[in-house]
């Protein structure tokens, strides 16, 4: 990279010091100019510029352009004055080609300049260098210019890696206050998967809560990714540098939850030889997920509630309160108004949480999506078993479409995974999939809860059937944690240990 530099080293140092000043800039307009900026230092030419590509393609746009005159850098900034590209033959034989353009003599005036400032002295050098991004697609280009004759070549492709580390940065920077998750795309950056209506539906929902300081509560059956989604709030949001913790409301007795979210003192209770931390500041600048929140029991519910409104806790055996600065997104499977009238869950936190809900589709009703998620599953098991990807035959696709999917994406995600480790082969069939033909049909007289309990419990028994009772892959599996599994095995009267003496 730096074998046609005069002094390499030096020239590397400095170039080091150049990326540190794109990488330390505060906002996206910050890392465009520092890095035009360093066009002068690095190269002695005059001019700077960089140019990103439109969302359309059809245009560029001057994000920063530095000229050097009278000896001081006078950035010219040029936001919302777009160049139709088609215009500027250089520019456009640069983009579309992919190549970089080096002019050591400009002086022949056979060439349009228009993008280049106008100064008395006149253009004598150019360098136009393409920028690349990980997918080898061209988004900009970094531009050189001196009044001198010099030759540049050299200088392109160490530029070029700067340029594109700053359209990098100038993109997540300004993706800090802008929409992260175009409806259009199927799969975002976050592993997001399914391009439904009713899930662009969810993503528009998302995307409007993400930057607000608003609780979000998810509701949805289980399995249909709730954890996932505030997962994604969280790393799209500016908190996405701090903790994200979850805690399952429902797999603690009462007083070991308060314990685990308040924290406490030592001395607080029996067994309590020091202080511990709470989640609430375990969390701290960063996002709580509360899942299960329908089952917290009813006296939690009035001091989460007060931690919601007051903004600060006191852990247990402590005198004090204190502030705490933690979002707090709440997750459940269970119908929270039934249960407020069923006086199993407190109306004033209901509303209370219930500030931005999110209600996330069953998978059923995600028209399209099941395959896109079947072939999404289907080719990380392959890459995880580093094996070539599994083809789909259309009978393996029909016998997935034809199925009603109680689990939701949690147990396509668990029966796709089984198949590819089931096919020898290079194509799914319909006989690597076990669908849960011995599912008797949910009773209709039964409430919510009831019928969802009865849909977990096939789950669960499939899950250990299929792990021959092994708690601790049957949770990896469920993507539960293991204490969670028992808690819920427990609740639901299973015994894993029956699966063991079946499989032996
Ligand atoms: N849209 C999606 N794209 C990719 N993977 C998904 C999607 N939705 C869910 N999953 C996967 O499905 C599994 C279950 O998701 P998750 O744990 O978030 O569900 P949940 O609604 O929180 O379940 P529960 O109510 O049982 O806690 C996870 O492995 C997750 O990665």
């Amino acid at each position: 990279m730096f074998a046609h530099v005069a002094q390499p080293l030096a020239y590397a140092e400095l170039l080091l010091q150049q990326f540190a000043c794109v990488a330390r800039a505060g906002d996206a307009a910050t890392a465009a100019s520092a890095c035009v900026r360093a066009i002068a230092p690095l190269t002695g030419c005059e001019l700077g510029q960089l140019y990103v590509l439109d969302a359309s393609h059809k245009c560029l746009e001057r994000l920063a352009e530095c000229c050097q005159g009278q000896g001081s850098a006078q950035p010219r900034q040029a936001a919302g004055v777009p160049v139709d590209y088609t215009g500027e033959q250089l520019l456009q034989f640069a983009l579309c080609q992919n190549r970089v353009v080096c002019i050591g003599d400009l002086n022949a005036g056979v060439y349009d300049l228009g993008f280049l400032p106008q100064q008395t002295q006149p253009w004598r050098s150019l360098l136009c260098i393409p920028l690349v991004n990980a997918h080898h697609a061209v988004e900009g280009l970094l531009l050189a210019a001196s009044h001198e004759a010099v030759e540049l070549q050299g200088y392109a492709p160490s530029l070029g890696a700067l340029g594109a580390f700053a359209v990098m940065q100038h993109r997540v920077l300004q993706q800090g206050v802008k929409v992260l998750l175009p409806p259009e795309r199927s799969i975002t950056s976050t592993g997001l998967v399914g391009k439904s209506a009713v899930m662009r539906r969810t993503y528009g929902l998302i995307n409007k809560v993400i930057h607000s300081p608003y609780t979000v509560l998810l509701l949805g059956e289980t399995g249909t990714g709730k954890e996932v989604i505030a997962r994604t709030i969280h790393d799209s949001s500016t908190r996405r540098s701090q903790p994200f913790v979850v805690q399952n409301c429902a797999a603690f007795p009462e007083n070991l939850l308060e314990s685990e979210l308040f924290g406490y003192r030592k001395g607080a209770f029996t067994g309590a030889d020091r202080d511990r931390v709470g989640l609430f500041d375990a969390a701290s600048g960063g996002t709580l997920l509360l899942d299960e929140i329908g089952d917290m029991p009813l006296s939690l519910q009035a001091k989460l509630l007060r931690v919601l409104q007051e903004g600060e806790i006191r852990p247990l055996g402590s005198n004090e309160s204190h502030k705490i600065d933690v979002r707090i997104i709440a997750a459940t499977h269970r119908n929270l108004t039934e249960l407020v009238s069923q006086g199993q869950f407190r109306e004033d936190l209901y509303y209370r949480l219930a500030q931005f809900p999110i209600e996330l589709p069953a998978l059923r009703e995600r028209e399209g999506d099941l395959l896109e998620l079947a072939r999404h599953f289907a080719d990380k098991a392959c890459q995880f078993l580093q094996r070539k990807p599994v083809l789909w035959s259309d009978a393996a696709l029909a016998l997935l479409a034809g199925y009603a999917f109680p689990g939701n994406v949690r147990e396509l995600k668990g029966l796709v995974e089984r198949a590819v480790l089931l096919c020898d082969g290079s194509e799914l069939q319909a006989e690597h999939f076990s669908l849960r033909r011995d599912v008797s049909p949910v009773p209709l007289h039964l409430s919510l809860r009831a019928r969802m309990e009865h849909v977990e419990r096939g789950l669960l028994l499939d899950c250990l059937r299929k792990h021959a009772g092994n708690q601790t892959r049957a949770a990896h599996e469920l993507g539960v944690a293991r204490r969670t599994l028992l808690y819920r095995l427990e609740r639901l009267n299973i015994v894993p240990d029956d699966f063991k003496a079946m499989a032996s």
